[in-house]
């Protein structure tokens, strides 16, 4: 089951828009490689890898042996990714978060116990760290990246996402820019190695004062928040920023809140995050 909603809450981030630089229903955004189908058609392929993150963690305890399965899945995961898209990265860094809290799902009992698992098995060295566009970044302006986020129990996703998409869903707003709200609130604050890889610290400050505008004009939700919105997807696409991490730690709080943890009131309507819409 954490795995069925994995993927429903990878399609929601995905059919989400407008989106400042990422894939959505309009178009690629700062992708010239994929579009909404491809996206759909990748989430829907890691459905088997989701299921197999979540038994292999109810088949062993919190420790090195399962950190080193849930590594080889991964692995094996973003193979299935790149065979399906034929070679495009579209849900890496989203394998690594939502794999991390399917697995800590799976024998958790609440949001906090969940997150708190995935963290700790973030924690353990993996022992085979590829040399990848974001290790390069990492060491150049020194910031953490996908790992540390998830070493640190995902503050980004937990008291920043979570916390703005309730606060908005509590104010009234519709479901669409209450999501959108809580992706800006990501973007207005992360390290996004996507961004860092593509723009350097300049297009860091682009991303990340550009969505702190649109909030700061109201949100999504608003006639000036909208239109900020718009001319900072604009900008994003000209110059081929994309804030993939920010997507991925939208996707991770979505399913956080899809999750029916025991005694707990239900979060979204599950109809709105169907991926046959
Ligand atoms: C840790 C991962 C992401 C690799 O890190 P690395 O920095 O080398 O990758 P890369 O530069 O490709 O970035 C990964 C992606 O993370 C996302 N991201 C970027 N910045 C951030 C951030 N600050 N916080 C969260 N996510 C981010 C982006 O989508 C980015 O594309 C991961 O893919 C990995 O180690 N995979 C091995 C398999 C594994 O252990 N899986 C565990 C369970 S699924
Ligand atoms: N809606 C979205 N659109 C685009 N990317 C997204 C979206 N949601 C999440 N992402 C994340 O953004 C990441 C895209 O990575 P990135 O743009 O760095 O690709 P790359 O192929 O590694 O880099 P580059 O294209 O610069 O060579 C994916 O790993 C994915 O997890």
């Amino acid at each position: 089951m954490p795995a069925d909603l994995a993927v429903r809450a990878l399609c929601a981030e995905a059919r989400l828009g407008p989106k400042p630089g990422l894939v959505d229903h309009r178009g690629r955004g700062a992708h010239d490689d994929m579009d909404l189908a491809l996206m759909l058609a990748s989430a829907e392929a890691l459905r088997p890898v989701f299921r197999s993150l979540a038994l292999a963690a109810r088949r062993m305890p919190v420790g090195v042996a399962l950190r080193v399965e849930l590594g080889r899945l991964g692995r094996a995961g973003e193979q299935v990714m790149l065979k399906v898209t034929r070679g495009v990265n579209t849900h890496r860094g989203a394998l690594w978060a939502l794999g991390l809290l399917v697995a800590g799902a799976a024998t958790a009992g609440a949001e906090r116990e969940a997150v708190g698992r995935a963290a700790r098995l973030a924690a353990i060295p993996d022992g085979d760290i590829p040399v990848s566009h974001g290790e390069r970044v990492r060491r150049r302006f020194r910031v953490g990246g996908a790992r540390a986020e998830a070493a640190a129990g995902f503050p980004h996703v937990v008291e920043v996402a979570l916390p703005r998409l309730r606060a908005g869903r509590a104010a009234g707003l519709a479901e669409d820019v209450a999501r959108l709200d809580a992706l800006l609130a990501v973007m207005s604050l992360l390290d996004d190695t996507c961004v860092l890889h593509r723009g350097g610290l300049e297009g860091l400050r682009v991303v990340r004062r550009g969505a702190a505008r649109v909030l700061a004009e109201g949100g999504a939700g608003t006639d000036r928040g909208r239109a900020a919105l718009l001319e900072l997807d604009g900008r994003l696409r000209a110059a081929r920023l994309s804030p993939g991490g920010s997507g991925d730690l939208l996707a991770a709080g979505l399913f956080l809140d899809l999750v029916p943890w025991p005694g707990s009131v239900a979060g979204a309507d599950p109809g709105v995050v169907s991926c046959r819409r």
